[in-house]
């Protein structure tokens, strides 16, 4: 064997199994079934590809999956570099296999990885490498089990509440010195000691302490359909559309005087809105639900009403500042709807001239632009003509989900 190179970090990927509780599927077993338009092992293998650390990595695959690996693997970069191994009938004997594979590559330390453990992630791998950097012979990734343990009798009842305070769940990539985890495996095969579900608890019967580092909530198994089924849902909500509703909602006193603006339109009336600026509540609302959509705080962090420049000035500017923010953060107004709130004057008339006005203000078009309007039956501040309200809501598409 050749001599490990310092801190070559060889990995090895274990594929060879026949996803019995997942169910068969037309596309093979559930490494190769698809996930986010990708199969769940080309997802895992490029975390490991990707990874800068990453020494040689063996691939180990069921002897009847070749053509599967392949396809899978067909246009992932650096794939030409994969080493295919044989498995075993166990995955403690495919990991083995995988092992031996890397004997002549001069690996000083080896992360190993169920190829169904798509969501392994970069920061997870730094973690663990640290640690072996450290000199730790095995690291195991792992979470605090967070539900209450039962152990039951062969009968279904529950025998004993296992505390939980001590308890992990085991992840991968088990992490380990390679020539000392290589050495375990080959005395448990030698020993046909076999019922180990993981490479750690080969390490701890060969007397190896192994260490715990904090895993990753995401770094879920893919073990039965259900999982599979959400892992593709998780991946294809992360290219859905962005699409992002925000509410606005404004009052201003009536008081004697000659008329309203309300979304952007002069109306002759008996009385007239009180106010810093021109007091368009429509205009505020909807300045309002437009920043919501990117939380990017209200008209009066923008517009203090303290600050005299804004005195009587026409609440269009508000609304442009905003759309304005929209946009630079790379959204797209796809619709603007506002409903007055007001006893007088009537609003019936002049819906179309606002409607043309949101559209002019904001550069959409008409047919996204909504105006409604009701009274408030005589009742309250608005049914006692002391003030106008509105209620405004904005939808806004932004490029690519967070
Ligand atoms: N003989 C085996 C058995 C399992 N594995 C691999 O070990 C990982 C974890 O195993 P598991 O989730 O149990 O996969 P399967 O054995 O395929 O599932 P099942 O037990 O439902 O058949 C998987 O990546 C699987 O392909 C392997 O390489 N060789
Ligand atoms: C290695 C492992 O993923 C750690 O949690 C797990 O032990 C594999 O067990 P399985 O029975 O092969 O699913």
């Amino acid at each position: 064997m050749e001599q490990g190179r310092s801190g070559t970090i060889g990995v090895v990927v274990v594929a060879a199994g026949r996803g019995e509780r997942a169910g068969a599927s037309v596309e093979g077993p559930k490494q190769y079934r698809r996930i986010g338009g990708k199969p769940v092992i080309w997802h895992t293998l490029k975390i490991f590809l990707d990874w800068p650390r990453s020494g040689p990595i063996a691939v180990v695959i069921h002897p009847d999956d070749r053509a599967l690996l392949e396809a899978a693997v067909a246009d992932l970069p650096g794939r030409e570099d994969l080493i295919i191994v044989t498995g075993g009938a166990t995955r403690q004997a495919s990991v083995l296999n995988g092992l031996r594979a890397l004997q002549e590559h001069g690996v000083e330390h080896v992360m190993i990885q169920d190829g169904v453990r798509p969501f392994v992630n970069a920061a997870l791998l730094e973690r663990i490498a640290r640690e072996l950097a450290g000199g730790k012979r095995a690291v195991l990734p792992a979470l605090p089990v967070s539900d209450t343990i039962k152990r039951a009798d062969t009968s279904g009842v529950v025998a004993a509440t296992v505390p939980r305070k001590d308890l992990f769940a085991a992840q991968t990539p088990q992490s380990f010195h390679y020539a000392t985890i290589l050495a375990a495996h080959e005395r448990a095969a030698e020993a046909q000691a076999v019922d180990f579900t993981d490479d750690a608890s080969i390490a701890e019967w060969a007397g190896i302490p192994v260490h715990l580092v904090e895993g990753s909530i995401d770094n879920v198994k893919l073990t039965v359909q259900r999982d599979i089924a959400m892992a593709d849902e998780k991946l294809k909500g992360d290219t859905l559309p962005d699409v992002r509703t925000g509410n606005g909602y404004d009052v201003h006193q009536l008081e004697a005087g000659d008329g309203v603006t309300l979304c952007g339109i002069f109306i002759p009336h008996d009385q007239k809105l009180k106010g810093h600026s021109d007091a368009d509540v429509a205009l505020h609302a909807l300045t309002d639900a437009l920043l919501a959509t990117c939380g990017a705080g209200d008209i009066g962090d923008h517009f203090p009403p303290s600050d005299m420049q804004w005195k009587g000035a026409p609440s269009r500017i508000f609304l442009e500042h905003a759309a304005r923010i929209v946009r630079e953060a790379g959204g797209t107004i796809m619709n603007a709807d506002i409903s007055l709130i007001a006893e007088a004057p009537k609003i019936g008339p002049h819906r179309q001239a606002m409607r043309e006005k949101l559209s002019e203000i904001l550069g959409i078009s008409l047919d996204r632009c909504s105006v409604k309007a009701t009274t408030n039956e005589t009742i309250g501040f608005v049914g006692r003509r002391e003030g106008i309200a509105a209620i405004a809501t904005a939808t806004v598409v932004f490029r690519g989900a967070e």
